[in-house]
């Protein structure tokens, strides 16, 4: 049966897990030849000998994990040294929990919602639910992945060395536990790839009790449901618990800097997500202000002060009253206690390690640092488990001397909110912005779900989609999808944008009906494909 993977794909769900499995000595010839000629292959670069480890991985959160299971499936002798939890913030404190939150509360607002259920001829009564139960799935969840991630690497015989990592200059490294004598020591490998990832950043001003102020770390734990919650950010984190909250009854504020909501988000596409996910909602927003200061409160005693300052003028303009505050405003990388100065890596403003589109590390003068690569959050490219892990994959090619470079637009991206949002690729603004200054047209496609077969007898077709392309060269910039399992849908543009296909090539795919992955099929077919007649259209096709 396959295992749950904490990565779409399921990275490590197809091997045989929770028994080791043989050393190569007992494997069959076939698979022992296999993993000797990648070693060989892989090591004849490398040239190997005098380390402890040919590749030592810093953090084991996915990108960790996937850099490592790479690693040693190309025959190279691996360890990923981690200072807390196998997993990191995507399988403890981030995807995981959160999307088992989600499917908890997305049933209950489909349950609830009985307009919805009648149109398709049920009634449900009395619909409760135990939120102490729900937060225990998402917890029960986290540590099944967690298990699953550890038992893949001792499968594969990666080792896995607990405690905190500390450069010690050359190839020297030294790990361990604060507390723990027992655990610990210095090792030395060929190759090191950081992957130490991030933790919530709190702007200055916000202290977090964990009880009324609190980040997603202890959003997760559902301990209690405030009656009005008022959420610092309107970004992913923002939106996905503004899901959460208001399908379990809560409502909700939200304080955006910018002057409107999702601001990262393709504008179009943002507006569509206005007016499905937020204005039907008990959500009311605040936008174009700072939360500057904020004075926890006492639950059912002392509400939380929130005070709101004008992100333009600085002035002080309003302040909350509510039971809890969310402070969802992005993530740090954390490289604490590495000794960076050690190996010659400094970080930039931001406090993210500079590397090079091959994930090598960069020092001061921007030349690359022997040996030493950042992969996932640490790096701050793409702060997405896919992406961590893709990176780590990534470094491993080029450790093994083959040269790699991923291409981050063609990573998808998805929003988990109900309907959900994802993205490849860049938005109309910034491939309008690209186009001025490159002197090309841009096309664009705009696809509903309203006029999908499937999305109709679900009842659920509101959303859209929308393709970016080049007139000229019919190169995908950009697709973008707001609706019923648009995390789903996004990897046949992803992969296309991946492979170079352009859209011509992609209109004549055929796809199954009835299926949610017509309204792909219908966007790239409604795409202008005949270049000669493209250079006579207006700039924006739309
Ligand atoms: C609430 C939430 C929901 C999210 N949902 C999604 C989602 O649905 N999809 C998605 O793609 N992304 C999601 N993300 C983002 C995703 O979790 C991160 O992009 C991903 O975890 C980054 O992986 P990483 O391996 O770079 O770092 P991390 O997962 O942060 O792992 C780093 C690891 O390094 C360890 N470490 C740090 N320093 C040291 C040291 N000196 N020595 C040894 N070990 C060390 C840490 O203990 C940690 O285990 C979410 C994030 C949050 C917070
Ligand atoms: N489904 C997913 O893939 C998923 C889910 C959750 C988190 N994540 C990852 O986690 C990271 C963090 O998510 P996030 O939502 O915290 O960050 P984000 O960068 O997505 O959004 C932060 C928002 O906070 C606003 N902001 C910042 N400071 C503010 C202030 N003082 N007052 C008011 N508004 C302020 C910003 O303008 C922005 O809109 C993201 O980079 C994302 O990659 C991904």
């Amino acid at each position: 049966m396959p295992i749950a993977s904490p990565l779409p794909g399921g990275r490590f769900a197809p091997r045989a897990l929770g028994a080791r499995p043989p050393p190569p000595a007992l494997l069959p010839p076939g698979r022992r030849s296999i993993r000797r000629e990648a070693r060989r292959a892989c090591v004849g670069a490398i040239a190997l000998g005098k380390h402890d480890y040919d590749v030592v991985v810093i953090g084991c959160g996915v990108g960790g994990h996937g850099a490592a299971l790479h690693a040693v499936e190309q025959g190279l002798k691996t360890a990923v040294v981690e200072g807390h939890d196998i997993g990191g913030t995507c399988v403890n404190r981030g995807c995981v929990p959160s999307k088992a939150l989600l499917a908890a509360a997305g049933r209950v607002r489909e349950l609830k919602n009985e307009m919805h259920l009648k149109s398709l001829g049920i009634s449900v009564e009395g619909v409760a639910y135990d939120r102490q139960a729900i937060a225990d799935h998402a917890s029960n969840l986290a540590g099944t992945i967690q298990g699953n991630l550890q038992r893949s690497l001792e499968g594969l015989g990666v080792d896995i060395l607990r405690g905190s990592a500390r450069f010690m200059g050359g190839n020297r490294m030294r790990y361990a536990l604060p507390g723990r004598v027992d655990v610990g020591g210095e090792i030395t490998a060929r190759d090191f790839i950081i992957a130490t990832g991030s933790v919530p950043f709190v702007p200055p001003g916000i202290p977090i009790d964990g009880k009324t102020v609190f980040t997603s770390d202890h959003a997760l734990k559902l301990e209690w449901l405030p009656d009005w919650v008022a959420i610092i950010g309107s970004g992913y984190i923002g939106l996905e618990f503004a899901d959460v909250y208001t399908a379990l009854g809560s409502e909700v504020t939200f304080v955006e800097a910018m002057d409107k909501i999702m601001p990262g988000f393709d504008g179009e596409i943002a507006k569509v997500a206005k007016r499905l996910l937020i204005d039907p909602r008990s959500i009311d927003s605040h936008t174009g202000v700072l939360a500057t200061k904020v004075t926890p409160g006492v639950p059912g005693v002392k509400p939380v002060e929130i005070e709101l300052t004008d992100f333009h003028t600085k002035e002080k303009v309003d302040t909350l009253e509510v039971d809890a505050c969310l402070v969802a405003t992005g993530r740090a990388p954390y490289t604490q206690g590495l000794n960076l100065g050690a190996v010659n890596v400094e970080t930039d403003r931001r406090g993210f390690i500079p590397v090079s589109p091959k994930m090598e590390v960069l020092d001061r003068e921007g030349s690359v640092v022997p040996h030493v690569y950042c992969i996932g959050d640490a790096n701050g490219k793409f702060m997405l488990a896919h992406a961590a892990s893709a990176q780590g994959i990534s470094a491993v090619e080029n450790i093994c001397g083959r040269p790699h470079q991923l291409n981050h637009l063609s990573v998808p991206a998805a929003c988990f909110t109900h309907p959900e949002i994802s993205f490849v690729g860049m938005t109309q603004e910034a491939a309008e912005e690209k186009a001025k200054a490159e002197g090309f047209k841009v096309g664009l496609a705009k696809t509903s779900f309203k006029a999908n077969s499937k999305a109709l007898a679900e009842k659920e077709a509101d959303g859209m989609a929308k393709i970016i392309y080049r007139m000229d060269t019919l190169e995908i910039l950009g697709v973008h999808i707001i609706g019923l399992h648009a995390a789903d849908l996004i990897h046949e543009a992803s992969n296309a944008l991946a492979m170079g296909n352009t859209v011509d090539q992609l209109k004549f795919n055929v796809h199954t009906h009835p299926t949610l992955s017509e309204v792909l099929d219908e966007l790239f077919k409604q795409c202008k494909t005949d270049v000669k007649a493209n250079a006579k259209q207006p700039v924006l096709v739309s």
